[in-house]
């Protein structure tokens, strides 16, 4: 879509009030036919509820599907209903105007399918309307099957986004309508057809406003995100409307709409094949600040409960991650060398005493009247032969076992004693018997071969001795030191907070350690879903879209469709995670290089390649930055230049004429710092993001305190994703010398604002007379 109106003579020459007045009556319309969706939605609901009551009267007539399917349409119309009610401000938000197609078929929305003009649709510089297409969050048919409303991601309202005035295939007039429930408040139009003299129904096709994308890029920033369905862009638009196949990986810089895009492409997936996709959408997403900050985008598009967002370090059942590690742990718990690290600790951790409990050095048992005993070295044998198999180490434990029944049957001198195989069966079954069924050779087992599981092996790497028995080939003693130190703060069984890449981690142990299989229980499905397939389109009927997001990890770790957003922070640890969570998926994965926060782009690239195997891959770029004015962009710029020599940034859609400003903090910064964000929340509407180096998260939420929750304090790292109305990077050199990634995470923090952005500097900023930090100067 263009960013601005095409301009129209026809506009150009009326006077403010006639333009207003034509506003007026576009409005009016726009009205008139919001007011008949209503009303046919509400036939709906009676016309279906008719049928229910007709069909209960005659004694449940007809097929259990064709019943079922009455319910379906009550249903299905109710929710239609309740949500244009109660939870879409703006349900209906777009209109083409289209000339005559090429062929005259219909699609099943009722719109004619050609992309493409008739070749006598324009006469001279004279055409008529043919067609006009209402454009809205869910699709209504009206009586006679026309098409009220087209969903947004039919086919049919593909151009409403990708017309653009070089090519606008049939479509003269595009509008965007801004409602509320049922009150129709603006209409603002595209013309991509300027040098046309359209006309609808025998009048000049009329035009009014002046961009409804700059409209909506202007609005104050909340705590949520927005979804974009109104003004999603021309380069946007083929992404999210990619065919699922394989891999669609996207780039872009900041604010070009890569995570927007994300979420409305799994809408569109829900749409295109809801029963393959149903539940089966994963977003994984870098933090739970930015999981809360887009959780209410899908709901917003229609889609609830379907989609599970999920933080990077929230993936795995039972294991929240509470707590960051400082960047040189992060590296190494994130480095893939970690596989073998942990795939020494899985078999190095059955020798590792549970508390209370040593680990048993001989097996004595008495069977048919003797005793017989496996001394250490003969435990040590039975369990290198047991180990030798390549299945989870728990579930190597009935192997286990049966080698040391083996081993005792053959020092117990049976074999020798029974010649005839038959009565050599019987003894020997009789001989297990015999000792399994005594306690001790039970708690022998469970001491010997105990269940591990994964947070008691992530307790075991605290010890630095064990570990480096385990980790010395692969680690060096200063890492080494400094993983055992960052476990200590779990226990002998693992307990205690996690932090973000101890997940990945304890899901890489999950794998090496395998669950024992427990009876599962069977899941309680209602007979109407099952004939129907309601389940699948109405979930919320009998879950919260939290509790179905939570069932849906437990029963499905394997995902129809995977998107990674942010993926360029994603550690080599953390893609052999998500990349077991869709073995069978197709990918969407969005990233920007330069926003990384992963010092080693190459091994987290292998890692990548590893998770998507040989599947094909679609790429795309976004090159728009719909966030940052010009002026923000162009300061970032200069620590993109550092961090990324040669890297392109996206340009700025818009300007605002303010330029960043610099300050710097004398003695005290935490005056200075409430100073700023006090000025700021004088200047905008919506949010103030105040971004602090990690380690100071703590105290810089004291500097603002009191000052309203439309200030939020954010550590470095934290600020991945998100944005606000004003931002004020704090000590921009302590967050560049935070990691060997710095520079790239400086740059993040200067991409968050929609509006302003105050730079505070600190001493090690090295500041010039106008305050600029030495890292932002040209
Ligand atoms: N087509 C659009 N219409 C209106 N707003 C848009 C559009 N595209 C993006 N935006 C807005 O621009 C902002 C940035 O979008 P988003 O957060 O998706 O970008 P991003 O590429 O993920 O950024 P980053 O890489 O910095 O996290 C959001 O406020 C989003 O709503």
């Amino acid at each position: 879509m263009a960013a601005q109106n095409a301009t129209h003579a026809h506009v150009a020459t009326e006077t403010a009030t006639e333009s207003e007045g034509i506003r007026d009556r576009e409005i009016g319309a726009e009205q008139h036919h919001l007011d008949r969706v209503y009303r046919r939605l509400e036939e709906k609901i009676h016309e279906a509820e008719f049928l229910m009551d007709d069909a209960a009267k005659r004694g449940q007539v007809g097929t259990p599907g064709a019943l079922a399917e009455r319910d379906a349409q009550v249903f299905r119309a109710g929710v239609h209903l309740n949500r244009l009610n109660n939870e879409f401000e703006d349900f209906l938000f777009g209109r083409i105007d289209l000339l005559l197609g090429k062929d005259g078929k219909k699609g099943p929305d009722g719109a004619y399918t050609s992309v493409e003009p008739a070749d006598d649709a324009v006469r001279g510089d004279e055409a008529e309307i043919a067609e006009t297409l209402h454009i809205g969050r869910i699709g209504v048919l009206d009586a006679d099957y026309s098409p009220l409303v087209i969903d947004w991601r039919a086919p049919a309202a593909a151009p409403f986004y990708r017309s653009t005035p070089v090519a606008p295939g049939r479509v003269v007039r595009r509008r965007v309508i801004r409602s509320k429930g049922r009150r129709v408040l603006g209409v603002e139009d595209d013309l991509l057809r300027p040098e046309l003299r359209a006309t609808l129904d025998g009048d000049a096709l009329p035009v009014v406003g002046d961009g409804a994308l700059m409209a909506a890029l202007g609005q104050a920033r909340s705590h949520t995100m927005r979804d974009i369905v109104a003004s999603i862009q021309a380069e946007q638009d083929l992404v999210i409307r990619a065919p699922a196949a394989s891999v669609t990986e996207v780039e872009g810089g900041p604010g070009t709409g890569k995570t927007a895009v994300a979420l409305h492409r799994a809408a569109y997936l829900l749409y295109q094949d809801r029963r393959r996709y149903a539940g089966g959408i994963l977003v994984v997403s870098p933090t739970p600040l930015l999981v809360a900050y887009t959780e209410g985008v899908l709901p917003s598009l229609g889609e609830e409960g379907q989609v599970a967002i999920r933080a990077v370090g929230n993936l795995v059942d039972g294991a929240e991650a509470e707590v960051y590690d400082e960047p040189d742990v992060a590296r190494v718990k994130g480095s893939s060398r970690m596989v073998k690290v942990l795939r020494k600790a899985v078999r190095g951790a059955l020798d590792v005493p549970a508390s209370g409990a040593a680990v048993p050095e001989r097996l004595r048992v008495v069977a048919f009247g003797a005793r017989i005993e496996l001394g250490a070295d003969e435990l040590r044998r039975v369990r290198n032969t047991a180990l030798g198999g390549t299945a989870p180490i728990n579930l190597l434990r009935p192997r286990a076992r049966r080698l040391i029944l083996d081993a005792l049957w053959s020092k117990s001198g049976g074999p020798r004693r029974y010649t005839d195989p038959e009565l050599a069966a019987e003894a020997r079954s009789a001989f297990d018997e015999d000792i399994t069924t005594e306690d001790y050779f039970i708690e022998f087992l469970d001491a010997w071969w105990p269940e591990l599981t994964p947070r008691r092996v992530l307790g075991c790497l605290a010890d630095e001795k064990r570990l480096n028995r385990w980790a010395r080939r692969d680690l060096n003693p200063r890492e080494i030191r400094k993983l055992a130190r960052s476990l200590r703060r779990l226990d002998a069984a693992g307990k205690g907070p996690l932090s973000v890449h101890d997940v990945a981690l304890l899901d890489e142990l999950e794998t090496l350690l395998g669950v024992p299989a427990r009876p599962k229980k069977p899941r309680e499905a209602d007979p109407l879903d099952q004939l129907t397939g309601l389940e699948e389109l109405m979930p919320q009927r009998t879950e919260s879209r939290r509790e179905r997001a939570e069932r849906l990890e437990r029963e499905r770790r394997d995902y129809a469709h995977v998107i990674v957003d942010e993926a360029q922070d994603l550690t080599p640890m953390q893609w052999r995670m998500v990349g077991r969570r869709g073995r069978h998926a197709t990918w969407t994965i969005v990233g920007d290089a330069a926003q990384s926060s992963w010092s080693d782009p190459d091994e987290a690239g292998a890692a990548r390649d590893e998770a998507l195997g040989t599947r094909p891959r679609r790429r795309f770029r976004l090159t728009v930055n719909y966030r940052n004015p010009a002026e923000i962009a162009e300061l970032a710029a200069k620590v993109l230049a550092l961090a990324m020599p040669g890297m392109e940034s996206p340009s700025a859609v818009r300007s605002t004429g303010i330029e960043p400003r610099f300050v710097v903090a004398g003695a005290d910064l935490a005056a200075s710092v409430r100073a700023e964000a006090e000025h700021l929340l004088a200047d905008v509407d919506g949010t103030v993001g105040v971004v602090v180096p990690m380690g100071r998260r703590v105290e810089a939420r004291e500097w603002v305190a009191g000052l309203g929750d439309r200030v939020v304090v954010l550590g470095s790292l934290e600020a991945k994703g998100l944005e606000y109305d004003a931002t004020i990077v704090v000590t921009p050199a302590g967050i560049a010398d935070e990691s060997p990634a710095g520079l790239r995470v400086l740059y993040v923090a200067l991409t968050r604002a929609t509006q302003r952005l105050t730079v505070i500097s600190g001493e090690r900023d090295d500041p010039d007379e106008l305050g600029v930090p030495d890292l932002l100067r040209d």
